[in-house]
């Protein structure tokens, strides 16, 4: 359905109040993509419900007219979950933005599910506590979206998941009955866990409109190091020797045309002169001098074994936070290039032979394109993107990169991996998916989903095909 009826419209319109039922193409367009920019959105309207009682009415109506719908938050997402593309509703959630019932004895908080990451972040600085989720999108996704591809980002080695921090959560059913799930307990057997099977369910299940959020204590001094080394095999001996002896934050990795490019387009220094194949980076906190000497005692010994060639240690905070940017900022950068995202992982132990072998297939199989390779390798998950020349229509260089992800995802399987460690499955990875999942498991997500959302208006298309 590309248009709504007027009768719809004046039905939503009841519910949500007039101004809040969007059908201009500018709106359309705003609300209906994410990050992607693969799919072209193409919503038949917008709704911003202002409670859960408003999103509830709002999915019984889809329910009753067979109208898809899709939650919207941020839409920073990667692999187009929340991608209106065939006529859908979309339900954007910035409306339900406001944090409360902060406990310091649970060291929780309750968020509505539009709640920017970053607004998290900085309630929890205020209280002297600290959300260690991050990634460099923390300022416009929002809770509700991170919990449906269950967010990972910078700290996942030191933090995990948001999967880890989720106390509590409330859904709305494909049936428009709301699911107040684990209600922020810590110990809680009483039956299946339906919170977890939400997290990561990208809105396929339900819209998650409320979840009560765990906070840390704040990490003390961080320190970064930023190491050069010639090869990924070196970047996984260092990643052993400083793991054997610290308490890593963050574990991290890019290459050389990484940085060439984050240095070029954000105007950003070089860490050091002497250009390396790839980068370390690495944080950590500093609880005393003696940490700092532990840091460099390691360095010392990485430099004599030729796994590190140069590095640079922080002095400040500021310097840590202008590093890190070599790092953060990789991915909006190659934005221009409308790359070909992979987002595969597989288990720590197994990276140095899996990266061996992706590196030499995309390598043969790209010779005429730039590859950049960054991402969380202290978490077996790397980011590989290929960049679009420009003379190559987009069609074109979609179409070829397509056949060799199939030989990627091959290796991938071979190795127990996964076609997406962070990012989700959407439409991007959806053919993909049975190179991670076996034909069982996917039935059984297809009967799980059925369960939560009979009519199959919950996002339907993410994923797998009902
Ligand atoms: O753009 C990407 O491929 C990765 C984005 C994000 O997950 C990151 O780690 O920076
Ligand atoms: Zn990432």
């Amino acid at each position: 359905m590309s248009e709504l009826s007027p009768e719809l419209v004046a039905s939503l319109e009841a519910i949500v109040g007039k101004d809040r039922v969007l059908s201009d193409a500018d709106s359309k367009a705003h609300y209906g993509g994410d990050w992607t920019r693969v799919y072209r959105p193409a919503p038949c309207a917008v709704v911003l419900p202002g409670s859960i009682e408003q999103v509830q009415e709002v999915v019984r109506l889809a329910a009753r007219e067979n109208l898809a719908v899709v939650p919207s938050g941020g839409r920073t997402g990667l692999s187009a979950g929340a991608v209106a593309y065939r006529g859908e509703l979309v339900i954007a959630l910035d409306r339900l933005n406001s944090i409360s019932d902060f406990n310091p004895v649970e060291r929780s908080v309750r968020c509505g599910a539009g709640v920017i990451t970053e607004q998290l972040q900085n309630f929890a600085q205020e209280q002297g506590l600290f959300y260690p989720v991050d990634f460099a999108s923390a300022g416009s996704s929002q809770i509700g979206g991170n919990i449906s591809t269950n967010a990972g980002g910078i700290k996942v080695i030191r933090h995990g998941m948001t999967r880890d921090w989720v106390a509590g959560l409330k859904l709305v059913t494909g049936t428009g009955e709301l699911l107040d799930l684990n209600r922020g307990l810590m110990k809680n057997n009483a039956g299946y866990d339906l919170r977890q099977l939400v997290i990561g369910a990208e809105g396929t299940l339900g819209i998650v409109v409320e979840a009560t959020m765990r906070l840390a204590r704040p990490p003390q001094d961080p320190v970064v190091l930023v190491l050069g080394t010639p090869d990924m095999a070196s970047v996984m001996e260092v990643l052993e020797v400083y793991q054997k002896r610290m308490d890593l934050q963050a574990f991290e990795f890019f290459s050389e045309l990484a940085l060439q490019k984050v240095v070029e387009h954000q105007g950003l220094q070089r860490p050091f002169e002497s250009p390396t194949e790839f980068y370390a980076l690495l944080e950590f906190e500093q609880r005393s001098e003696a940490d700092m000497e532990l840091a460099m005692e390691l360095f010392e010994h990485c430099v004599e074994q030729g796994w590190v060639i140069d590095g640079v240690i922080s002095q400040s905070v500021a310097q840590a936070e202008s590093l890190w940017r070599l790092r953060e900022d990789i991915s909006e950068t190659i934005a221009r290039w409308t790359p070909y995202k992979n987002d595969i992982s597989t288990t720590v132990s197994k990276v140095p032979a899996f990266l061996a072998e992706v590196e030499s297939v995309v390598n043969g199989a790209y010779p005429d394109f730039e590859i950049v390779w960054f991402g969380h390798i202290g978490d077996g998950n790397v980011h590989l993107n290929v960049l679009k020349p420009d003379a190559l229509p987009k069609a074109e260089f979609q179409q070829r990169c397509g056949e060799v992800s199939r030989w990627v995802f091959e290796i991938v399987q071979r190795y127990g991996g996964s076609v997406s460690a962070e990012h989700g499955v959407g439409l991007l990875k959806k053919d993909y998916l049975h190179y991670s999942r076996s034909a069982l498991e996917v039935d059984l997500m297809r009967q799980i989903k059925r369960a939560f959302d009979p009519a199959g208006i919950m996002n339907p298309g993410k994923i797998f095909d009902l």
